[in-house]
């Protein structure tokens, strides 16, 4: 029988042309991958951590875990800057409190890119605005106004009109007492970090906007939506599909924004100097009322992100203690003067108080958990506190995460971890030294937070006024979970089963005690 013939193939003859063509683009292609997957350094870069998947591998980790992948990675090196291969760019992630404060002095760090990209996708900015935006000397002029804003008389009116509403609130509060000689009635407060979220928000956009002030309680609830989706509006993640709350309540809020604006009731007298010299500035440079409305929603949302949580963390970490509480009674009553049933508390006098400031200061150390951004505008040299120089090569980013300095066990000691205001108080000239540069809560140089004593202000006159009329009981401290991008701060971690209910009743003498603050 005939076995039949196994055909294979055939050899083709390949042009050499071809041949030659095709071992270039195969060249090339490896070239790229090499440069993607293993990049070469200057050896004047900081070291490179290869990520263990690579490519991807430290882009999968930072979008899981935050800023606690960064501490994990500073904790098994130890390094005080490192480049990080992500994707096709490259990260560099500050460590040591001088690199960081480099960073943030050095003008070739950027933080607009950051400003365009969330006006462009959270804010909706027009396409006039983000033409201006584009533009270094626009966002320079626009925010010129900020800092003296912020000090002198305006911070005072504005710390003042924000305090009004804080004591309007608790005078409302169990007031005419229980009878019986046990102090005032009790108020059953079903989730106490509901309940000063609206109480500082409610007094915060009075100070800003004065009383005309268009974000009414509904807007707030549009804010607090606004942050809670806030990554997922920055980074256009089709937010109408995943957000769609937010993004309405954005459109309600720019509605409101609006009709103020165009009324001009930016420029009334009871309005801070934050919102009506900043409305000026634009308006000078050709902005107007619509583009106002859009631009500036970051107003209200960055006047709050931060300020909640902060006074949450203020709040549960003096009233869980009993004798916290009782600190910051006493500090308060000493910094306030009693005619009859009238409490007036000077806030210059508890503004020096020093266990109030320390566990703001406290707070501040723990649970702010920035993680800093700046683009590399050009080839920049960093300098460390030893002479040692880094370069950041142009186009790559740099960042840098809170939580490694305020948490390192080399800066803070060994109890880093614990909540210890005492930390704060008389410190040896020895430790102030080894923290330089290392307690960075409001961040430093020219993006230094502007709204820092605005804050501290109301969280230490609503918290010491709360110690001073209140007996609080049921407050415990919660754990703490990640915040929302671009806010500082971690959240508590409240669950939706188990709310914080806490209970208020007047000190017994406090009953019918009415309070007011001398800013
Ligand atoms: C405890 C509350 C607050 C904390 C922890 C906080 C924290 C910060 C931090 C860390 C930065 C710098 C971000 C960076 O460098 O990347 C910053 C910037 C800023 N903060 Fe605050 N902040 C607070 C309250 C406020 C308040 C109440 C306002 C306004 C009323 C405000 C307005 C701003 C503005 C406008 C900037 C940007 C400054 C610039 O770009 O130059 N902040 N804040």
């Amino acid at each position: 029988m005939a076995v039949p013939h196994l055909h294979l193939s055939t050899p083709v003859d390949i042009p050499p042309t071809i041949l030659i063509l095709g071992l270039v683009v195969l060249l090339l292609i490896l070239a790229l991958l090499k440069g993607v997957l293993y990049p070469t350094l200057d050896p004047r870069e900081p070291p490179l951590l290869r990520p263990k998947i690579p490519f991807i591998g430290h882009s999968l980790s930072i979008v899981s875990d935050g800023g606690s992948y960064y501490d994990r990675l500073y904790k098994s090196t130890h390094l005080p800057i490192c480049t990080l291969p992500v994707l096709t760019n490259k990260l560099y992630v500050l460590n040591s409190p001088s690199l960081i404060s480099a960073a943030l002095r050095n003008p070739t760090l950027s933080f607009d890119p950051f400003i365009v990209l969330f006006s462009q996708n959270a804010l909706g900015a027009s396409d006039a605005d983000m033409q201006r935006l584009r533009d270094p000397a626009y966002i320079r002029s626009a925010k010129k106004p900020f800092y003296p804003s912020m000090s002198g008389d305006p911070l005072r009116l504005m710390v003042g009109a924000a305090l009004e509403d804080i004591a309007r609130g608790l005078n409302r509060l169990g007031v005419g007492g229980g009878g019986g000689g046990g102090g005032g009635c009790e108020i059953v407060i079903p989730h106490v970090g509901d309940w000063l979220r609206e109480g500082i928000s409610r007094a915060v956009v009075r100070a800003l906007y004065g009383g005309r002030n268009p974000i009414t309680l509904g807007r707030l609830g549009d804010i607090w939506e606004f942050d809670r989706k806030i990554t997922v509006l920055t980074l256009g993640l089709a937010p109408r599909l995943l957000a769609p709350k937010a993004v309405a309540g954005r459109d309600r809020i720019q509605a409101a924004l609006y009709e103020y604006y165009r009324d001009g009731h930016d420029q009334a007298p009871d309005v801070s100097a934050f919102v009506r010299n900043r409305a000026a500035a634009k308006r000078q440079m050709g902005v107007r009322p619509t583009d106002l409305a859009s631009g500036e929603t970051d107003i209200p949302w960055t006047a709050l992100t931060n300020t909640i949580p902060s006074l949450a963390w203020v709040f549960v970490n003096v009233f869980a203690r009993p004798d916290f509480a009782e600190r910051v009674r006493q500090e308060t009553a000493e910094a306030t003067s009693l005619d009859g049933d009238k409490a007036s508390v000077d806030m210059e006098t508890l503004g020096k108080k020093v266990f109030i400031s320390a566990v703001v200061q406290e707070v501040q150390r723990m649970y702010n958990k920035l993680c800093g951004y700046r683009q590399v505008l050009e080839d920049t040299v960093l300098r460390d506190v030893d002479g040692r120089e880094y370069l950041l090569k142009k186009g790559s980013n740099a960042q840098w995460f809170h939580g490694v300095p305020h948490l390192s066990e080399d800066i803070w000691g060994p109890d880093a971890k614990a909540f210890n205001p005492e930390r704060f108080i008389d410190t040896p000239a020895e430790e102030e030294k080894k923290r330089r540069g290392a307690y960075i809560p409001f961040g430093g140089g020219k993006h230094l937070c502007p709204g820092r004593r605005f804050a501290v202000a109301e969280i230490m006159g609503m918290v010491g006024a709360i110690a001073l009329m209140f007996d609080v009981e049921g407050v415990s401290v919660p754990p703490a979970k990640a915040g929302y991008a671009g806010c500082a701060m971690a959240h508590p971690d409240w669950k939706p089963n188990n709310p914080p209910r806490v209970k208020f009743s007047r000190r017994e003498g406090w009953e019918n005690v009415e309070l007011e603050f001398i800013v």
